[in-house]
């Protein structure tokens, strides 16, 4: 169980993060939301224990501030929105440093066969093993995603910390990625816990939704408990629901 208990959290300059309150059963996946900059990327950087806190957050009942950084990465694994590549490797050797990250070896250790075959396995599933030899700094926006994720799942942790992890990808990928992404907690009883921007994407992903405004939790539930249009209006400051009617009205012309 992931446990948050009036945490308050920011970056020097007065909290950004306010009171914030909720449990996550670890098997459940949950989707962040809400306007920019009213803290989402923040409670991803606090929850990771990158970002201090105060309040109580803890996994299993054990402080996250307790925890060294070793031992959260056994449990939390974050992929951010700025992957920035420093270093060229391959694609093959990017994904296996989840595998170093995980065993807590020096990155000259030699793989195992398990190591190989978890590779192995994610780079088939989010369709990077045509890529397998190329250069990262050679890669598109889109391919980089797609390896930096390969490598966070390579982790295999229980918890796994996505900021906008669609954000370069194309609407085929988008889909795949967050059905891809469904499939695996639902089948290792893992949770998934990630900041979107698209509504209809987070449906497919989480069984729970969480809406920051300005800090705060403005809201947090199943889908159909909270999603109302007055809801999304309060949040985003915009009827978004007759955005959504009209969008649908205009591909259904489409077709
Ligand atoms: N490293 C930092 N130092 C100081 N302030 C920061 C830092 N990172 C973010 N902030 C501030 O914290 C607030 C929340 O930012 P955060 O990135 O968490 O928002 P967000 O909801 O993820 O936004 P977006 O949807 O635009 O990605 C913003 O006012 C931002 O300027």
């Amino acid at each position: 169980m992931l446990h948050l208990k009036n945490i308050c959290a920011g970056y020097g300059n007065g909290d950004i993060l306010h009171e914030i309150t909720f449990d996550l059963p670890l098997g459940q996946n949950l989707c962040i939301l809400g306007p920019n900059g009213c803290g989402k990327s923040t409670l991803l950087r606090t929850i990771s224990g990158l970002l201090d806190s105060r309040g109580e957050l803890t996994l299993d009942g054990k402080p996250v501030a307790a925890m060294r950084r070793p031992e959260i990465a056994s449990h939390i694994a974050m992929m951010s929105q700025m992957s920035t590549v420093y270093f060229s490797f391959s694609v093959y050797e990017t994904v296996m440093m989840g595998r170093y990250q995980k065993l807590r070896r020096g990155l000259f250790a030699s793989p195992s066969r398990e190591d190989k075959q978890c590779v192995e396995q994610y780079l088939r599933a989010t369709g990077l093993e045509p890529l397998r030899e190329r250069q990262i700094s050679e890669l598109s926006g889109g391919q980089l995603q797609r390896v930096f994720l390969a490598r966070t799942l390579a982790q295999e942790p229980e918890i796994i910390l996505l900021d906008e992890p669609t954000n370069h990808l194309d609407l085929k990928h988008q889909t795949e990625l967050v059905s891809y992404l469904k499939n695996w907690s639902q089948e290792k009883g893992r949770t998934v816990i990630g900041v979107l921007h698209d509504i209809n994407l987070s449906l497919m992903l989480s069984e729970q939704l969480l809406f920051l405004k300005n800090g705060s939790v403005a809201g947090m539930g199943p889908a159909n408990m909270l999603l109302t249009r007055e809801f999304l209006h309060e949040v985003y400051d915009m009827d978004v629901a007759s955005y959504m009617m009209a969008s649908l009205k205009r591909w259904e012309q489409v077709s």
